[in-house]
């Protein structure tokens, strides 16, 4: 299967972890905003044991396969492979994408590439994966070791340069969501707008319906 074969029809993508979800049950928080209109969830656990990361996406998986959501681990191609979820996520710092095809040799999985210098537009990495995460939009406290605020008119030079489906994340919420539609984005992830939500549902539902206005 080559990228050009698969769709991504994905326009709200939650980012999530326990620690995220605070008080709150991570799974219930997945399974609610699912009901809100999440339709990509990715499990970002930055600091479990292998193990642990294991059980937590095991239990992740059965509610979002339960959805037909697909489920993109983030950073850990091991966890993917055993769990044989839709794909995984990597940045600059993990295994590149250029690798992850060669040891998961499964061409219809996604693969999200975190984009933090203009350069790696043009690199490998980027054409055999199937989507760009732009990696921030602004500045978040949810991940503080960035590199570059892309901010809208780094969303509008980075679509000029690829045509791979982009995903904005980084403080995007209700109220500067539609602008960075408007700048060229194809999807948008949060962590904060649906785990730090009272109602995670409603939370998605909004956030959703500022994506399709
Ligand atoms: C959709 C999406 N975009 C960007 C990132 C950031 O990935 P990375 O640069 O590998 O940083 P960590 O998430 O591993 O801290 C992401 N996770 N998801
Ligand atoms: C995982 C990640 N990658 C770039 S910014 C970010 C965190 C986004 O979190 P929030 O939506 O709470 O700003
Ligand atoms: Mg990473």
């Amino acid at each position: 299967m080559t990228r050009k074969e698969k769709t991504f029809p994905y326009q709200l993508y939650l980012v999530i972890s326990k620690n995220d979800c605070k008080n709150k049950n991570m799974l219930h928080v997945a399974e609610q905003a699912i009901l809100g209109g999440v339709d990509l969830i990715q499990i970002r656990e930055k600091k479990l044991s292998y193990e642990l990361f294991l059980e937590e996406a095991a239990r992740l998986l059965e509610i979002t396969t339960k959805y037909g959501v697909p489920l993109i681990i983030n950073d850990n191609i091991n966890i993917a492979i055993q769990l044989d979820t839709a794909g995984v996520h990597v940045g600059n710092n993990d295994i590149a994408p250029t690798q992850i095809r060669k040891i998961w040799n499964e061409p219809s999985k996604l693969i999200g590439y975190s984009i933090e210098y203009m350069d790696q537009l043009k690199s490998d990495d980027c054409i055999v994966s199937d989507y760009l995460g732009i990696s921030p939009v602004f500045l978040t406290p949810t991940k503080k070791d960035t590199v570059t605020e892309w901010g809208l008119s780094g969303i509008t030079k980075i679509r000029k340069n690829t045509d791979l489906p982009l995903i904005a994340i980084g403080n995007i919420h209700k109220e500067n969501i539609r602008s960075v539609i408007k700048a060229g984005a194809d999807c948008i992830a949060v962590v904060s707008a649906i785990c730090s939500a009272i109602e995670p549902q409603k939370a998605a539902f909004e956030l959703k319906n500022e994506i399709l206005k």
